[in-house]
Parts: C-alpha cells; sequence; structure tokens
C-alpha cells in the first residue's frame, strides 16, 4: 500500500518571530489521515507551530485558535456563520447578517445542537460563558469544513465530558487533525501520533499505541 501524502513536511526547520527562533532543528512530517497531538510546557513552542502549519497551508485548514477571537456584538449564529464568509458573495454575507437565511440557519442549527449552544444560538457572544465562547470557536472551525483541522487547545475551557465529545466529534469530521493540548489523557485517547516540544525542541514523535499517559507527564517535569 502506499504510503498517505504527505501535508506538512519540516527539515531542520526553525520558527520563531522577527529573526529569534522559537524552535529549532524542526523536523516533521504531517501526512494526510495523522491525528496528532502536540504536547509541551507553556512557551515552548506549540501555538508557533500551529500557526506556520495554517500558513503553509490555508485554504485546506480549519482553524481554531487559543483565544476565540469572536465579535462580541454579533450573535453566536453569525460568529459561527463567519467560518464559511469567503466562500459566498458579499450580497449574501450580507442578507444572512440582515435576517439570517434558511440554509446557513439549518447547518448552523444542527452544528450548535451537537455542541449544546442551541440555547445560545442567538445571544451576543459577548454575552456568553468562557465555556460557550469557546464552543463557539470551535464551531466556526467546524462550520468550516476542511480536511485539516489545526486547533490551539481547543477543549480546555470545557469540562470532561464536553472535551470528550467535541474531540471525537473533530477527528471524525476531518481527515487530517493537529491539536495542541495539554491533557494527557485527552491526547492518548483522541489522537493517534504524539509529538512532544520540549525548551523549542522535537523531543518525542510517537504512535500513542507505544505510550503511557506517564511518559507523556515527562514532558512537563523540570530538567
Ligand atoms: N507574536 C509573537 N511575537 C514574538 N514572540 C512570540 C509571539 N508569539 C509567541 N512568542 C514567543 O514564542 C514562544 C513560544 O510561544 P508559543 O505561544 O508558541 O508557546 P505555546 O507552547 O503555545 O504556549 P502556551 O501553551 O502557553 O500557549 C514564547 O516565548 C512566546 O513569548
Amino acid at each position: 500500500m502506499s504510503e498517505p501524502a504527505t501535508l506538512f513536511r519540516f527539515d531542520g526547520a526553525s520558527l520563531g518571530y522577527a529573526g529569534k527562533p522559537v524552535l529549532e532543528a524542526l523536523t516533521l512530517k504531517v501526512r494526510r489521515g495523522d491525528k496528532i497531538a502536540l504536547l509541551g510546557e507553556s512557551g515552548t513552542g506549540k501555538s508557533t507551530l500551529l500557526r506556520r502549519l495554517r500558513e503553509l497551508r490555508p485554504s485546506d485548514v480549519a482553524w481554531c485558535p487559543q483565544q476565540p477571537g469572536l465579535v462580541p456584538v454579533l450573535s453566536a449564529f453569525h460568529n459561527i456563520y463567519m467560518g464559511r464568509l469567503e466562500r459566498h458573495p458579499f450580497w449574501y454575507n450580507l442578507a444572512n447578517l440582515v435576517r439570517p437565511l434558511a440554509t446557513p440557519k439549518a447547518e448552523i442549527a444542527g452544528l450548535a445542537s451537537r455542541l449544546g449552544l442551541s440555547g445560545q444560538l442567538w445571544r451576543p457572544a459577548g454575552a456568553l460563558s468562557g465555556g460557550q465562547q469557546s464552543r463557539v470557536s470551535l464551531a466556526r472551525a467546524l462550520y468550516q469544513q476542511k480536511p485539516v483541522f489545526i486547533g490551539d487547545e481547543p477543549v480546555s475551557a470545557l469540562d470532561e465530558r464536553q472535551a470528550a465529545e467535541l474531540l471525537q466529534l473533530v477527528c471524525a469530521r476531518h481527515q487530517t487533525v493537529v491539536l495542541a493540548l495539554h491533557n494527557v489523557e485527552q491526547a492518548l485517547t483522541h489522537c493517534s501520533r504524539i509529538v512532544g516540544l520540549r525548551q523549542g525542541r522535537l523531543v518525542l514523535d510517537a504512535p500513542s499505541s507505544e505510550l503511557s499517559a506517564a511518559q507523556l507527564r515527562a514532558l512537563y517535569t523540570s530538567l
């Protein structure tokens, strides 16, 4: 059987800001079908890597950022709709803003119900709780319907049950997934491959089936 296509490839790359490296000597291949959890202490470069992945294939990537970045005065519905803004002409987006149209209404209502947001759909995003806002952000990313999902701690504001359901949904709806997570159990349960970063270096890249939670926790112990 032929190998799945490589979507992203780094060969000894250096990633950083304004000439200052954050990740160095990075060698990593992301193949179609991979479900990758990216683990590592705060500040070690997870977001830096995810942003780079997104920049490399913007049209293939559904992006769920660490900060929800919602428009507070707009309803949850309209914030979720923004996931597909670029797919429609201006007049369609404007009409939907003034009076939500039947097709997006039905699509977004279905998604909202999966995310436990049915009762919140017409409330301004700014009036929602942190966990509700983060579910709206996740819904906006799911609504993009792209083949690759990149999420920067997409479930960190949710309780365990909700987080498990939504990670399952994300993995079921996307061929390829790369998620920054802090919870090692979530990583082992939902992802088939774990990439560990430590002090700006990739120090682990292995199938989840070969790893234990204790091994992953070692990524967070001081040297
Ligand atoms: N826009 C930026 N400009 C300059 N430096 C940045 C920028 N974004 C992040 N950094 C720096 O890069 C380093 C890695 O940050 P990054 O956000 O990638 O870490 P992280 O592993 O995602 O952390 P966390 O788990 O806290 O989100 C940090 O030292 C941070 O200060």
